[in-house]
């Protein structure tokens, strides 16, 4: 039972380490197959280094049973099962440390778009969260992670689909894509801009956001009008 997807979320898992963006195992990616409502993920705490597609674990998106695999899903599961059912169209989704995306995540800070390589992936500012409170911390920590993060977008009138990332506050970065390349394609552009986006503040400390017109002209050019993957 799907094993193509399985291989796919492998070769997205190996490529987080090819890509820099992971220490040790602190990093995961998932696909979902949404006809039949089941999500991939890597197994929790697994080196990367070995990992085979059929150590991928296969749970159920409403429930988070898991349905296949003999190793415990990623920890972060229920934050990717969130998004999952509150984004319908994404495809695969992906979670890091990446170091300079994690500065800015601990930092409490938004990405603003400052460049023309930022406007090709994400079409305008990506989103820090708010800090997490002591019940949600205390509570269902992981889910609620994903809650959290599906209230940034829903307040700030973001679209996913537009902007397929977010720092989550005093954690990490989360990225998504259509399929769970697409994500890690994503997560590594905006490592790239977390990176470049320190520097050029310190060049330029009252850097102020790019012209919307050349946001528009690179989002849009390699877009259209909306992000809604193949549509
Ligand atoms: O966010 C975290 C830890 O803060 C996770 O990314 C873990 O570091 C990876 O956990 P597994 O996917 O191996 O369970």
């Amino acid at each position: 039972m799907l094993e193509p997807l399985k291989q796919q979320v492998l070769e997205a898992n190996l490529a987080l380490p090819a890509h820099h963006l992971v220490t040790f195992t602190w990093g995961n990616v998932s696909a979902i197959d949404r006809e039949q409502g089941l999500v991939v993920i890597k197994p929790s705490g697994v080196e990367y280094d070995g990992m085979r597609a059929e150590d991928m674990v296969v749970v159920d998106l409403q429930s988070g049973a898991v349905v296949e695999g003999c190793k415990k899903p990623s920890s972060d599961t229920a934050t990717h099962l969130a998004l999952y059912r509150r984004f319908p169209g994404i495809g695969g989704i992906v979670h890091t440390h990446s170091r300079h995306a994690t500065i800015w995540a601990q930092a409490g800070r938004d990405l603003p778009a400052w460049g023309t390589t930022h406007a090709d992936y994400f079409y305008g500012t990506i989103p820090c969260t708010r800090l997490m409170t002591q019940e949600e911390i205390a509570g269902e920590y992981e889910h609620q992670t994903g809650e959290v993060i599906i209230q940034t977008f829903i307040e700030r009138d973001i679209d996913p689909l537009q902007v397929p990332a977010v720092l989550v506050n005093a954690h990490g970065p989360f990225a998504w894509g259509k399929d769970a390349a697409d994500a890690v394609h994503n997560a590594v552009v905006l490592e790239e801009c977390a990176y470049m986006g320190l520097f050029s503040t310190q060049l330029t400390p009252q850097l102020s956001g790019m012209q919307p017109q050349l946001l528009d002209k690179h989002y849009l050019r390699k877009h259209g009008k909306s992000a809604y993957y193949g549509q």
